[in-house]
């Protein structure tokens, strides 16, 4: 255990590196890294630079994050989201806001927890999260449809790109070390994959997220750039993919207090996630999972909480 990150791919989305720019000079190369890097490893660190951020320092995010944290627990809990796994949660290890209800935007919903935990009002807090959430959900879109390009899909496909983020949220996290000493170890988020489409996470300066290689099995620490971001394949993407690209286990390790935040891109819940059947051939890429509605395989995995769901469920 223990490997630095430097073994991940990295890649240089700032202007004065790959750049952004959808069909731009680099696009198709950057694309194909990005499809080796979902396959061989299923995760990689993007680092944005200042100017792509527009100005969204880690300490400028991270300062209103801890704010929204530092406020007492009974308005915390004030934020009750409709969606029953999103609201305010608090464990002996951490404490998160899911932030996001299908149909809602996310900057209505941001404005709509600011006005409840402050209600003189914030804006810091508000622009701060709502430019960061419309930068990480951008940065997720943009990333599928680096996929569907890099496997020479046709553009018919970035449709499913579109429904693959229908339900994104947002999450805050806080990360504690429990004061209770019956908690006697720093696991402070156990090994799972994630179940949804992809993911996006940046962290304050406190490291404490690992993933799993996919040939060694070893756990490897991450180091997300300060002004970057981590990007993890999740259950639903590797179905699309038919298996091609890896949802990898990770895990949080922590022994101080550590802040995330996070974009969880999801599919509308009656999306039909099925292989694009270029992907699938009898001899090389024979087809791993059946066509399964993601709000059935959601449920699934409420009721299981197996890591091994998608296997399970859909599996051939
Ligand atoms: O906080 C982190 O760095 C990781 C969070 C995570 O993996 C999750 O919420 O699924
Ligand atoms: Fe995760």
């Amino acid at each position: 255990m223990g490997s630095e990150s430097a073994v991940l791919p990295c890649f240089d989305f700032s202007k004065g590196g790959w750049g952004l720019e959808e069909g731009g000079e680099g696009w198709e190369e950057m694309c194909k890294r990005v499809r080796e890097a979902c396959e061989s490893h299923g995760t990689f660190l993007l680092v944005c630079g200042d100017e792509t951020l527009e100005g969204l320092s880690s300490e400028k995010v991270f300062k209103v994050v801890k704010e929204l944290f530092d406020l007492p627990s009974e308005t915390k809990q004030k934020f009750t989201n409709p969606k029953p796994t999103r609201p305010y949660r608090k464990t002996p290890v951490h404490e998160n806001f899911g932030i996001g209800v299908d149909d809602v935007p996310l900057p209505t919903m941001i404005e709509e927890l600011t006005n409840l935990m402050w209600p003189q009002g914030n804006s810091s807090f508000c622009e701060t999260i709502k430019s960061l959430g419309a930068k990480m959900l951008g940065l997720n879109a943009l990333i599928l449809k680096m996929i569907v390009a890099a496997y020479g899909l046709p553009q018919h496909y970035n449709s499913d790109v579109e429904e693959m983020q229908k339900t994104s949220y947002l999450r805050l996290i806080k990360y504690v070390v429990p004061e209770d000493s019956s908690y006697d170890s720093n696991v402070a988020l156990p090994s799972h994959r994630d179940k949804g489409v992809l993911t996006i996470l940046c962290e304050n300066d406190v490291r404490g997220l690992q993933v799993q290689s996919k040939t060694t099995g070893e756990w490897i620490e991450i180091k997300i750039p300060k002004e970057g971001f981590v990007v993890f394949v999740g259950d639903v993407l590797k179905a699309w993919s038919n298996g091609r690209l890896h949802a990898p286990s990770h895990r949080v390790m922590v022994s101080e207090e550590r802040y995330s935040v996070g974009v969880f891109a999801l599919p509308a819940m009656e999306m039909e996630i099925k292989a694009p059947h270029e992907l699938v051939d009898e001899k090389v890429h024979p087809l791993c999972y059946r066509p399964f509605k993601y709000d059935e395989y959601h449920t699934h995995y409420l009721i299981t909480l197996s890591d091994k769901s998608l296997e399970e469920f859909a599996g051939v």
